[in-house]
C-alpha cells in the first residue's frame, strides 16, 4: 500500500539523502542563517544511522566554524568524539547523555590553531574517557596515533591515515567500510586547510590528499574540520572533480596556497600552548 511504498522509498533515499528531510531545508542558504541558527541557540547537525549501525552526528560550533563528529556503536553505546570544542563540551555531552552512549575516546585530528580543543576538559567530565591525537603533533594525549592505528566503538572502528601538510600531526580518520573520512583540516570542501604556520608545507598536503584521501571510494563522504560557507559534507568524487585547489598540478597548487594572504587565527598565540596538553585542562 501506499504508506508502505512511502517508507520504502525514505529508507532508500536515506543514505543518499544522508540529512534528515527536515534539516534538509537547513543546508540552503545556510551561510546566511548560521549567525541567527547559533543566536537562537539551535544546533546545526545532520543525521545518519546506516545499515551497519552506526549512529552519526555532525555538530556545529559557530564562532571558529568548527565540525565536531560523534560516531557510535547504536547496539554497545560505545562512542567517540571527533575533534571536540572547549566552549560546546556541555552541549556535546548532553546530547552524549541523551543518547545513552558511553563516550570512550576523544580523537583530535591535529593539534588545532584557531581553538582549544575539549578533550581536556571531557576527561575531567567523563570516567575513563581517553584522548588520543597523531603522535607527530608534539602534543600529549592518553593514546598516541600512527599510520594505521584503529580505535574501536563497539564492533566498528576508526582507522587512522597520516595527512601531513596543514600540520607534520595531521591525521584523517576513516571508517572501517571507507564509507565517511573524517579529514579534519586537509581537506575542506572545495578547499585545503592552510599551509603557512606550524609546520605547514604545500607539497606535503597535496601529497596527502591526493595519495590517502583522493584514493578512498569514489562515494566516500568527506567531512572536514571546518566549513565557512555553511557546507556540511562532500564525497571523494567531488572533490577530486571540482576542488579549487587540489584538482590543480601541483606547482599552481604550491602558487595558490602561497597566495592565500589568510589573517592569523585569532587564538592562535592561546590555542596552540593549550592544544599541546589536550586543552586548558591537561591531560
Ligand atoms: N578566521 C579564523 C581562522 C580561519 C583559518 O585560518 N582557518 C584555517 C583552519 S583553522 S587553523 C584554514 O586552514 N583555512 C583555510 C582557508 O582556506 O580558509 C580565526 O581567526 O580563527
Amino acid at each position: 500500500d501506499m504508506a508502505l511504498a512511502a517508507s520504502r522509498l525514505k529508507a532508500l533515499l536515506s543514505p543518499v539523502l544522508h540529512c534528515k528531510p527536515t534539516r534538509l531545508f537547513a543546508r540552503y542558504n545556510v551561510a546566511a542563517k548560521t549567525a541567527q541558527l547559533s543566536k537562537s541557540g539551535l544546533r546545526l547537525y545532520c543525521v545518519r544511522m546506516d545499515s551497519t549501525g552506526v549512529l552519526f552526528r555532525q555538530l556545529f560550533e559557530p564562532e571558529s566554524c568548527t565540525y565536531t563528529y560523534l560516531l557510535a556503536d547504536a547496539d554497545t553505546k560505545e562512542a567517540v568524539l571527533i575533534d571536540p570544542v572547549l566552549e560546546t563540551v556541555d552541549r556535546d555531552l548532553k546530547l552524549i547523555n541523551e543518547l545513552g552512549l558511553k563516550l570512550k575516546v576523544a580523537a583530535n585530528t591535529h593539534c588545532h590553531a584557531d581553538h582549544i580543543t575539549g578533550s581536556g576538559l571531557l576527561k575531567q567530565k567523563v570516567f575513563g574517557l581517553k584522548s588520543a591525537i597523531s603522535k607527530n603533533s608534539g602534543a600529549t594525549a592518553d593514546i598516541m596515533l600512527s599510520d594505521g592505528d584503529t580505535i574501536s566503538f563497539g564492533k566498528h572502528s576508526l582507522t587512522v591515515r597520516e595527512t601531513p601538510g596543514h600540520t607534520d600531526g595531521c591525521v584523517t580518520y576513516v571508517t572501517g567500510d571507507q564509507s565517511m573520512a573524517f579529514t579534519g583540516d586537509a581537506l575542506l570542501i572545495r578547499g585545503c586547510g592552510r599551509t603557512d604556520f606550524q609546520q605547514g608545507c604545500s607539497q606535503k598536503l597535496y601529497k596527502s590528499v591526493h595519495q590517502r584521501i583522493f584514493t578512498l571510494p569514489g562515494h566516500c563522504l568527506l567531512y572536514p574540520g571546518h566549513d565557512y560557507k555553511g557546507q556540511t559534507v562532500s564525497t571523494v568524487d567531488e572533490e577530486t572533480k571540482f576542488n579549487p585547489r587540489l584538482t590543480k598540478p601541483l606547482d599552481e597548487f604550491v602558487k595558490i596556497m602561497n597566495n592565500l594572504n589568510l589573517p592569523k587565527p585569532a587564538k592562535i598565540d592561546i590555542a596552540v600552548p593549550a592544544n599541546l596538553v589536550c586543552g586548558l585542562h591537561d591531560v
